[in-house]
């Protein structure tokens, strides 16, 4: 049976008339891994924080290993590991001293800290490298030491804000199966906050996608992506050779086909078509006709970018409708994506 070890209850944070935190209700079972997901200013931070017990709510409840969080951070504080985006370490310690120092602030026992310490610089890869002063550390070695800090105490949730962030490709790829690895083997519970779409649907068993303060949807990828395109299914990739320069037209023929929603140009040479039922072969027939080389037809299974942009695009529809009058979401909205 599922056992939700995160429950959110109405919560919401206020700062003066701003609503940080909107009416937010979330359950993340024991053992799951769960996406927060959302642009600068989504709130994201402000719901950490308030499950931390590290700021008070102005409404609703956090509950956290069967605890509200609120006025209670150093009781949470040992069942709860929390990773902030950039972990700072002494400099002139090894890794090694700097994680016996965190253990034993942690009451781990003497006799026991420099083993279990070791042990868990060999779990989280760092086993060649914890005789080594931490100022020598790469960001992705940083990153990992942080993981075991969190870590050393045992705590039931871990609490990541951008882990990721500034490590290469292939240090990111290590660093989330170790995290997925942890959490399968122990238990854990992990809550992940990233922008990074693609990497939150690597390891993430569910997400919740959050704009202005608000739980705009959360769920499984599969449920998510069956919900938002349960009208087109069906998306096909077609790759041109050369650049496409008469879209108009093909989007004319390609109308005709039955089923077929809608087609778009992504790029200069690759026709997207969204449909109701699979009809890639009247799809590629469609285009011989036409005079186009095709290179390349794939199908396309919906990813978070899709949902994450979808979203954006309901929620920014809704924002326009029903604020005309200032027009504040959408200018906050296109600057930031701007940037
Ligand atoms: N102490 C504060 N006082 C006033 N406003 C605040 C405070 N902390 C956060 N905010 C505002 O609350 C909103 C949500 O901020 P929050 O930091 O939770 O977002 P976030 O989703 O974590 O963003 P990011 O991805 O940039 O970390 C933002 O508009 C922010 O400016």
């Amino acid at each position: 049976m599922e056992t939700p070890i995160i429950e959110l209850h109405s919560l919401s944070k206020n700062y003066g008339s701003l609503k940080a935190v909107d009416n937010l209700s979330l359950s993340i079972n024991k053992g799951e891994i769960f996406g927060l997901l959302g642009p600068n200013g989504a709130g994201k931070s402000t719901t950490i924080l308030m499950l931390l017990g590290l700021t008070e709510a102005s409404a609703g409840e956090a509950k956290i290993c069967g605890q509200i969080a609120s006025g209670n951070p150093l009781t949470l504080k040992k069942k709860v590991g929390y990773m902030p985006d950039s972990v700072g370490f002494y400099n002139n310690l090894t890794a090694l001293e700097n994680l016996i120092y965190i253990g034993r602030l942690n009451g781990i026992p003497e006799n026991e800290v420099k083993g279990r310490c070791e042990s868990m610089l060999q779990d989280v890869g760092l086993s060649q490298d914890m005789h080594k002063k931490t100022s020598t550390f790469s960001r992705g070695m940083k990153q990992r030491l942080g993981l075991a800090d969190v870590l050393i105490k045992q705590p039931e949730v871990i609490i990541l804000d951008e882990p990721t962030l500034g490590i290469d490709p292939s240090g990111v790829k290590e660093f989330l199966s170790l995290i997925k690895q942890m959490s399968r083997q122990q238990g854990l519970t992990v809550l992940l906050s990233s922008h990074h779409l693609y990497q939150v649907q690597q390891v993430c068993d569910r997400v919740g996608i959050f704009v202005g303060g608000k739980l705009l949807a959360e769920g499984n990828i599969e449920t998510l992506a069956r919900n938002l395109f349960s009208s087109e299914p069906y998306a096909t990739n077609v790759t041109i050779k050369n650049k496409v320069n008469d879209f108009n037209f093909i989007n004319e023929r390609l109308s005709e086909i039955p089923h077929l929603k809608k087609s778009i140009l992504l790029e200069d040479n690759i026709i997207s078509v969204f449909c109701e039922e699979d009809v890639t072969p009247q799809i590629v027939r469609a285009c011989v006709q036409l005079g186009l080389d095709i290179t390349g037809v794939h199908q396309r299974v919906y990813g978070l970018d899709e949902i994450y942009q979808r979203y954006f695009e309901n929620n920014l529809k809704e924002n326009l409708e029903n604020e005309k009058s200032s027009g504040l979401f959408q200018r906050t909205f296109i600057r930031r994506n701007k940037k």
